[in-house]
């Protein structure tokens, strides 16, 4: 982790920021002196269960690829720092996923877990998300499943995972690394995993494709760093935007790949790319998507709806005399940009911190 002084520096820009925003939390001068000499006795410190709630909310605010940013202060952070065993770690795995789940009316969930302390590493999960469908290769090459599952299915397997019934949508299971045990692996419980079947509000023939995918987004792979402490097991979920399943987990010729199919069975020309097919079907399938996460009860958005939120909340955070931070490539929706607002405008690109950023995937 970072040396004392860069420490040091990271916490006393948060803690300020912190008594800044919560002016009920009094002065910042008595806690941060009591900061600077936890940093100087251990070479880290304790967040209070108020500043690590905050720093999450505001890591969520500075998300500058995300979209869904209007609700950051209703993030329900679940402070689980003193779990650190792959046991206690999986169970409470399965009670953010009820929580967050709702029966359908999602709430957006972050569970922190214990942070990095100098000479001990932290517990991690090696699944980039909580939900994830196998990636099984065949004998004769080919892919059974989701692609990008390939190597965290054959890590899986190799734990003792005896494979799942072999559908394409075989949900994986949890490998964690505890703190001080090997990496283990956990089926997760199906009534912990919500699935919504696809079908198409018209065409009663895309139901007999067999497609589903799972309710809710949970990613496990990034590091929540506030003030300088650095937290790499803090998985959080929201609820999808439509176009991340129709334009692209079941669109990408490196995913599911579903669009040649579905252009055919919706008679189109797929011999020519100015016949516009592949626009064609991905217009069905995201309508189709939109409609089984709706009929089903399941919190979803669309991107014209999500696009207009985001510039709300960019009005809403002016007016409070805050800057957000935005990725153009990231934030503009996957099909029919220019069709939805965010598209027709720059962004101050500045990454701020607290954040959710990048980190090493594991096994380290
Ligand atoms: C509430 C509904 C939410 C929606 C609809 C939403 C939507 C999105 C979308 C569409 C992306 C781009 C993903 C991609 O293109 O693969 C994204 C990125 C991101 N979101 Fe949100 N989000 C939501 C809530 C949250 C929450 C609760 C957090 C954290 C507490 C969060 C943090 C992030 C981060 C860190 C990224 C960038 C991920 C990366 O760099 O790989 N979002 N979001
Ligand atoms: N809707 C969502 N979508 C995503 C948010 C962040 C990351 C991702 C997946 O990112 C992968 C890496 C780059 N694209 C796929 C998806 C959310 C997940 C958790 C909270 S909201």
């Amino acid at each position: 982790s970072a040396g004392p002084e860069a420490v040091r520096a990271l916490a006393e820009e948060f803690v300020t920021l912190y008594h800044r925003e919560r002016p009920e939390a009094g002065s910042a001068d008595r806690r941060l002196a009591e900061v600077a000499a936890e940093i100087s006795r251990t070479g880290t410190y304790t967040h209070t269960a108020q500043e690590l709630d905050f720093g999450a909310k505001v890591a969520w605010r500075n998300s500058i690829r995300c979209i869904g940013r209007l609700y950051w202060q209703s993030l329900i952070v679940r402070d689980r720092r003193k779990v650190d065993s792959a046991d206690q770690i999986s169970r409470e795995i399965v009670r953010h996923l009820c929580q967050a789940t709702n029966g359908g009316r999602i709430r957006p969930c972050v569970t922190v877990f214990a942070p990095e302390l100098p000479r001990r590493p932290a517990p991690r999960i090696w699944n980039d998300q909580l939900v994830r469908y196998a990636g099984y290769t065949r004998s004769d090459g080919s892919i059974l499943g989701d692609p990008v599952s390939v190597d965290i299915t054959a890590a899986a397997q190799n734990l003792g995972w005896p494979g799942g019934p072999g559908t394409p949508f075989d949900v994986l299971p949890l490998i964690v690394h505890g703190r001080d045990d090997k990496p283990r692996w956990f089926d997760l419980p199906d009534s912990a995993v919500l699935q919504v079947p696809i079908e198409h509000p018209e065409y009663e023939w895309f139901a007999r494709l067999g497609v589903r995918w799972y309710a809710v987004p949970v990613i496990s792979g990034m590091r929540l760093e506030i003030g300088g402490v650095r937290y790499p097991l803090a998985p959080f979920n929201g609820w999808y935007m439509g176009t991340e399943i129709g334009a692209r987990n079941l669109a990408d010729t490196d995913r599911y790949n579903l669009l040649p199919d579905i252009a055919r069975r919706l008679g189109l020309d797929t011999s020519h790319d100015r016949s516009l097919w592949k626009d064609r079907a991905l217009v069905e399938l995201n309508l189709a998507v939109l409609h089984s996460f709706e009929k089903a009860g399941v919190t979803i958005s669309d991107h014209h709806t999500e696009s207009r939120h985001f510039l709300t909340h960019i009005a809403r955070e002016e007016r409070a005399g805050r800057t957000v931070g935005a990725d153009w490539s990231w934030i503009v929706p996957p099909v029919s940009g220019a069709a939805t607002p965010v598209f027709h405008r720059y962004y101050d690109t500045e990454q701020r911190y607290p954040a959710f950023v990048d980190q090493p995937k594991a096994p380290a």
